[in-house]
């Protein structure tokens, strides 16, 4: 079976512990409501929903009955935000990656600094589960990100930054096929859950450098933006930098989404 195709622009929303099932399925329905304006046309801009694991199941209905009703899939991916690196087997507690598939997931999230900070994932762990991630044929979300925020010599800042986030790049490069399509999203551990995100020209720099460590691979591969992204942010100069970005809280009320939404299609068009 192919990988799933990545295209050129990415909008992921994780709703990380934040909602209820009702509030998500509600949430969902009003992303995929024309009204809202949010599902866009554009083959080249792709939106992603990535649930918490309770709900995945209910989105999975969502989606599958748009599908039946429209007679085409809805132009929106679903994803997980975790899972093992075994799909069967005796591991209490933990979330399969080929039922995650089965269930009509295309994307899983990896290592995201709440999971590694709260249940110490290590870079390793990550790694195995990207791996696992591509062997059933979805698409691994990377999360990398620096801890400390930036001292004040701005050069020094990129610098340490890249380093510190080129230990999971490697590890989950060395682990996946050199075909097999990935997703880093670049958050800074001090950006998430704040009220602003990370200045632009320090995220410009450290993704640029990420992408040299990255370098020349058979793969597609997308770099986001994540941490306190919201509207603004993408006109404000960091679509230039980035191919998407992965919302949290800022994307909870629709017309949030919808303004991120408008923002990247005007850079597209
Ligand atoms: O961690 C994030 C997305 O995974 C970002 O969350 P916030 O946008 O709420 O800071």
């Amino acid at each position: 079976m192919p990988y799933p195709v990545l295209p050129e622009k990415l909008l992921l929303i994780s709703l990380k512990m934040y909602f209820t099932p009702e509030r998500t399925q509600t949430y969902l329905h009003e992303l995929l409501n024309p009204a809202n304006q949010i599902i866009t046309a554009n083959p080249n801009l792709l939106l992603a929903l990535i649930p918490d694991f309770l709900t995945i199941y209910p989105c999975s209905q969502i989606l599958q009955s748009y599908k039946t009703t429209h007679n085409k899939p809805a132009p929106l991916l679903l994803g997980a935000q975790d899972c093992f690196w075994e799909s069967a087997g005796a591991y209490t507690g933990e979330v399969s990656p080929a039922s995650l598939h089965s269930l009509g997931c295309s994307i899983v999230e990896l290592g995201h600094a709440e999971r590694r900070a709260i249940f110490h994932e290590s870079d390793a762990e990550t790694a195995l589960k990207a791996a696992a991630v591509c062997a059933n044929n979805m698409l691994p979300l990377v999360c990398i990100g620096e801890i400390t925020a930036p001292g004040p010599v701005a050069s020094a800042a990129v610098g340490l930054a890249v380093e510190e986030c080129a230990v999971l790049v490697r590890a989950v490069l060395a682990a996946i096929p050199a075909d097999a399509p990935v997703v880093f999203a670049y958050e800074p551990v001090w950006a998430i859950g704040k009220p602003v995100p990370a200045g632009v020209d320090h995220v410009a720099a450290v993704v640029e450098g990420i992408r040299g460590v990255i370098g020349a691979r058979v793969g597609a591969v997308r770099v986001l933006y994540g941490g306190s992204a919201g509207p603004g942010l993408w006109a404000g100069g960091l679509g230039k930098a980035v191919d998407g970005m992965f919302l949290g809280r800022f994307a909870h009320e629709i017309g949030g989404v919808r303004e991120v939404v408008r923002e990247v299609e005007e850079s597209m068009a």
